[in-house]
């Protein structure tokens, strides 16, 4: 096992600063399917994030009743719907994004399970898979060679477990998920405190965030934060190292405003930019 701290030096030499000449053409198009009746919420969180970590373009895909709920409440994001009312159920569609966040609020109506096999079946596009999306490769393992390589998964540690099977000690735990990044071939965000990134026999351990985080939604906002840096062309390593940093920095700078209780993951995303800008100073 190789262990690396991740601290502000570490990722500035991952960071990439924005280009003067960019455009939202070319900035990175995230697309987030997520969400199902009472949890679009998290579809919500997700996009928004996507948006507020830098992508040039960000579509939600949801079942339809989340159709006015997201264009309302960001009217940013671009949305497609799903045929089901309540759950997804076909995944299609025609654009063409640079990176997949899919899984958050998603549940596991078998209309969904089987609509998720089919995207994986053909999915060529980076990808980030969370919560829900976790949950159902959990049920159906032999999905998960489906997946193409370096393909990030954030599980909390109960996802986790739903995934490698119980552990009795922190290192039992390390040496499962090094052999499932392995045998796999994936990225794992093992979610904690701190947050340990596997790639392999590469432990990469977080050094931001704090309880504040403990709050629903945060998880949501996450992926993706993730699949935006993705969707700008950061390598998958890359894209979850920065992604992790920067969503605990966001509960470090909130912190002294907001106290543990009253920080929510809306607060997260309020923070993204202060959080860039620690970067921005360093690298001037
Ligand atoms: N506003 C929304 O729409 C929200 C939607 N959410 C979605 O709701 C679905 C269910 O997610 P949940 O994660 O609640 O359900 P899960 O059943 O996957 O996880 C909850 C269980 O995991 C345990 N757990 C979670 N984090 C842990 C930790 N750090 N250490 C030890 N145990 C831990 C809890 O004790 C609990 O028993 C997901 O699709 C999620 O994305 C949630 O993110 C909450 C907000
Ligand atoms: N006590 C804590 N200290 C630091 N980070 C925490 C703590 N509790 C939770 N987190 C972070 O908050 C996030 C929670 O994710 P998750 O459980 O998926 O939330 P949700 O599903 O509600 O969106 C993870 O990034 C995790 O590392
Ligand atoms: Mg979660």
């Amino acid at each position: 096992m190789i262990f690396i701290k991740i601290d502000q030096k570490a990722i500035l030499k991952r960071y990439k600063p924005i280009d003067k000449f960019t455009h939202k053409g070319i900035q990175g198009h995230a697309l987030i399917i997520a969400g199902s009746y009472g949890k679009i919420g998290a579809a919500c969180l997700s996009a928004k994030a996507a948006l507020k970590t830098g992508c040039g373009l960000v579509t939600a895909f949801i079942p339809e009743c989340g159709y006015e709920i997201v264009q309302a409440s960001i009217p940013e994001v671009m949305v497609l719907t799903d045929v089901e009312v309540k759950c997804i159920s076909n995944i299609t569609f025609e654009i063409i994004p640079e990176a997949i966040g899919i899984g958050p609020g998603m549940g596991q109506e078998l209309a969904t399970q089987n609509a998720f096999h089919q995207f994986l079946q053909t999915n060529a596009i980076h990808l980030v898979i969370d919560a829900d999306g976790l949950n159902i490769l959990s049920q159906n393992k032999s999905w998960l060679s489906l997946l193409k390589s370096k393909t990030i998964l954030t599980p909390h540690p109960k996802e986790l477990e739903r995934l490698i099977g119980k552990w009795k000690t922190d290192e039992e735990k390390f040496s499962k998920t090094i052999a499932f990044s392995k045998k796999y071939n994936l990225i794992i965000v093992m979610k904690g405190a701190p947050t340990h990134i596997i790639d392999a026999e590469t432990v990469y351990e977080n050094s931001t965030g704090n309880a504040a985080l403990a709050t629903a939604g945060s998880g949501d906002v996450l992926t993706g934060m993730i699949t935006s840096l993705l969707a700008q062309s950061y390598d998958a390593i890359d894209a979850a190292i920065i992604g992790v940093y920067l969503h605990g920095l966001t509960a470090d700078i909130a912190l002294p405003e907001t106290g543990f209780q009253s920080f929510i993951a809306s607060d997260i995303i309020k923070n993204i930019g202060k959080a860039f800008l620690t970067l921005e100073i360093n690298t001037k």
